[in-house]
């Protein structure tokens, strides 16, 4: 347990990676910079820092490196923690960065840190979004985009960048959307992804933002947020639909199974490669793959992380239809939007009876699946697979 915990603090590197050098967008937050002739104030470095995660464009790795030096210098002094070792070549990166700033005082690297920030949110002005208050759907990020209309209340996952890996605000975004998309006023909901991908599945940064309380209570904080994540789906009322636009990983293709409609492009792929993550099924998958495919198919997606093509997917019934790429999004919302002129009380109904039956049974499931994977979060084998993505050494 302490190889993985120190593994862990490495790669945060005293919350380096849950520091403002995350270049990611919020919700408007006003901001008051100090032009280059004055003094930071704590308020302006405040403002800075909360100005980096509104940059839209990513400043490249050096300039990356440099905020995250002058932040750590303005916060915390000179570098005195020690030098990580050669391999952990992120935080040697980061490190080595801080420890070159030397015993600049802490008020110039404030200083510094404001400027900075200044001059690069000066030459992205335009990509700041501002969103007003009472326009946004569901608070946190714009990682995710509520739309109705038509009758279909449509939730986009929109983290084209990142291949829509889902980040712990998403996760709680999803939630609120779908509680919402439940009691509104469409009479179906869809989930699809923006960009060429549908879903990258679980961010596997989330791994590295360890509360005060440990890796234990990260893992265990972590299984409530899965468990409930997935209840909603267990429990969505509405016919719900998943528009997969493209490939699919991890948790974004287990929940499939708790899906009422699952339309494909023909360029999506289905992979659960939790083997190889040190990982086990989740989504209710266990129950849910076996049920579909049978369990030997079940078992090479879940145990050996055999990737399938839409078709093949579609002949293990995890997909309901195929549709070639060129014409995919044309034809999955003609055919949705007929669908949702129907009446949707009796669509309700209708799923209801269809799901209910099993509703507790999934539930006791996704309890279970949450606990083994609390367990396995803790693992040496998940550890060491999530290092080598993050240290960028190993991807699906
Ligand atoms: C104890 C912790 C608990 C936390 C809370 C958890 C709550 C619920 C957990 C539910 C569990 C779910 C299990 C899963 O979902 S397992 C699946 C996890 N996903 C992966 O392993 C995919 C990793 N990604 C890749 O292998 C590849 O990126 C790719 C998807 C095959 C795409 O490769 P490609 O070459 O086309 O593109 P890039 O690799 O260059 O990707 C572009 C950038 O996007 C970043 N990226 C992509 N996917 C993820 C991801 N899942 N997590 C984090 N980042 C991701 C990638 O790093 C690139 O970023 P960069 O441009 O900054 O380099």
């Amino acid at each position: 347990m302490a190889g993985v915990a120190g593994r862990l603090a490495r790669l945060r590197c005293s919350g380096a990676l849950s520091s403002p050098l995350q270049v990611t967008r919020f919700p408007a937050l006003q901001l008051h910079l100090c032009g280059p002739a004055m003094r930071a104030s704590q308020k302006d470095f405040e403002n800075a820092t909360n100005q980096v995660k509104l940059l839209k464009k990513d400043p490249g790795n050096e300039v990356k490196l440099k905020l995250y030096a002058l932040y750590k210098q303005a916060t915390e002094g000179p570098c005195n923690v020690p030098k990580p070792g050669v391999l952990d070549f992120i935080n040697k990166a980061k490190w080595d960065a801080w420890n070159a700033l030397g015993s600049l005082p802490k008020e110039t690297a404030r200083h510094n840190y404001v400027d900075l920030v200044a001059s690069l949110s000066a030459s992205s002005e335009s990509s700041i979004q501002v969103t007003p208050a009472a326009d946004r759907k569901q608070p946190g990020s714009d990682a995710l985009v509520v739309t109705s209309q038509d009758g279909i209340t449509t939730i986009t996952l929109n983290r084209p960048d990142k291949k829509n890996a889902l980040t712990t605000q998403m996760y709680h975004d999803i939630m609120l959307a779908l509680e919402a998309a439940g009691k509104d006023d469409s009479a179906i909901t869809v989930l699809t992804g923006n960009g060429d991908y549908y879903c990258s599945g679980n961010d596997l940064t989330n791994f590295t933002d360890i509360p005060p309380g440990g890796v234990e209570e990260k893992a265990r904080s972590g299984a409530v947020l899965l468990r409930d994540f997935v209840d909603c789906f267990i429990d969505f009322p509405k016919p719900l639909v998943a528009v997969v636009n493209g490939p699919a990983v991890g948790i974004s293709v287990t929940i499939l199974g708790l899906f009422d409609i699952v339309y494909a492009t023909d360029r999506a792929t289905f992979h659960t490669p939790f083997s190889h993550l040190g990982q086990s099924p989740e989504g209710c998958s266990s129950y849910t793959f076996p049920k579909m495919m049978g369990p030997s198919k079940a078992t090479e997606m879940l145990v050996f992380g055999k990737k399938l093509t839409a078709r093949e997917a579609c002949t293990q019934g995890l997909v309901t239809e195929v549709f070639p790429d060129s014409t995919f999004q044309k034809e999955v919302w003609v055919r949705l939007k007929a669908y949702s002129k129907l009446p949707p009380n009796a669509m309700r109904i209708s799923k209801q009876v269809i799901r209910n039956t099993e509703k507790e049974k999934l539930h006791a499931i996704n309890a279970e699946e949450s606990n083994i994977l609390r367990e396995r979060w803790l693992s040496d084998e998940c550890m060491n697979a999530v290092v080598s993505f993050l240290s960028k050494k190993a991807k699906l």
